[in-house]
């Protein structure tokens, strides 16, 4: 495949170590802070890979969605405007490909918080928590891993119902509040930990990045799956799409 890569950052950087190393695929170009994005700016490229920020996302959506090239997005902290984007998508017959985290083994986080969340909901002695670590270089939060992981507990758990970003000081937590705590710390590369508490016992899912290698990997397998989606089914897509692609062939 032929990459055109948006934002030559941590990530961008990444994904082209991974692209040279694959043998296979190429970066076609790399557009960066500095170039102006348009539809044609992807003529002739396969595919697209995204990772930027929020606000070039959302300066750019538009011009990725039109220009008919698959785009695989790794930009997070834009789950506001997600409705807009996927109609977007469908009104131009394109196709994105949207993950807040690449890493198999965050994937593998989310299925295993989705059953833990389920299983204590009918016990009300269990009580759940998220918190996540990042490099102090990132501007979004909480990051959209965490914002995922509260998402799964709320659809599995009915005991939760809101995700609380910041406590309030003087008021206190109610207990259908899901507090997601963040914490920028020196050059972590991304820890999640589901922390689940009764009076008897306390469990702790975590999972932590070692390295942007599983992020950059993931992201270039879900351009070789786009591409080859986008041909037969053009659409917005995701890691479960993926996934369970994955594990039902
Ligand atoms: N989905 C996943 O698996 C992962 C997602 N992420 C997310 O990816 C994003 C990028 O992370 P990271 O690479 O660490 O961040 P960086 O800040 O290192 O890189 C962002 C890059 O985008 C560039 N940029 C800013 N504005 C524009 C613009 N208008 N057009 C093109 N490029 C622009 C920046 O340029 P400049 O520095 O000159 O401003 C920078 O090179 C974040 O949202 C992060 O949360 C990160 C890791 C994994
Ligand atoms: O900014 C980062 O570094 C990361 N951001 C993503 C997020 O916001 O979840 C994914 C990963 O945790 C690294």
């Amino acid at each position: 495949m032929k990459i055109t890569l948006v934002g030559n950052g941590r990530m961008g950087r990444q994904i082209a170590d991974v692209v040279a190393a694959s043998g296979t695929h190429v970066i076609d170009r790399v557009l960066d802070v500095n170039d102006t994005i348009s539809a044609g700016s992807f003529e002739g490229t396969d595919v697209i890979i995204d990772f930027t920020v929020r606000s070039a996302f959302l300066a750019n959506y538009p011009a990725l969605v039109a220009s008919g090239v698959p785009v695989v997005v790794g930009t997070t902290g834009w789950d506001d405007v997600m409705p807009q984007v996927r109609e977007a998508v469908a009104v131009e017959g394109s196709s994105l490909f949207y993950s807040a985290n690449y890493s198999l083994g965050v994937n593998i986080f989310f299925r295993t918080l989705r059953e833990a969340a389920r299983l204590i909901a009918p016990f009300e002695q269990f009580d759940i928590a998220l918190s996540e670590q990042h490099h102090t270089g990132k501007a979004d939060f909480p990051s959209g891993t965490a914002i995922k992981a509260a998402e799964e507990i709320l659809k599995s758990n009915p005991r939760k119902r809101k995700v609380v970003r910041e406590l309030e000081d003087g008021r206190k937590l109610q207990s259908d509040e899901l507090q997601v705590a963040s914490i920028r710390l020196g050059s972590v590369f991304g820890v999640h930990s589901a922390l689940i508490d009764s009076e008897s016992d306390t469990i702790e899912l975590t999972h932590t990045a070692k390295n942007r290698t599983s992020f950059a990997s993931g992201a270039v397998r879900a351009a070789e799956w786009l591409v080859q989606r986008h041909a037969a089914a053009p659409g917005f897509y995701t890691m479960d799409d993926f996934l369970n692609d994955l594990f039902s062939a």
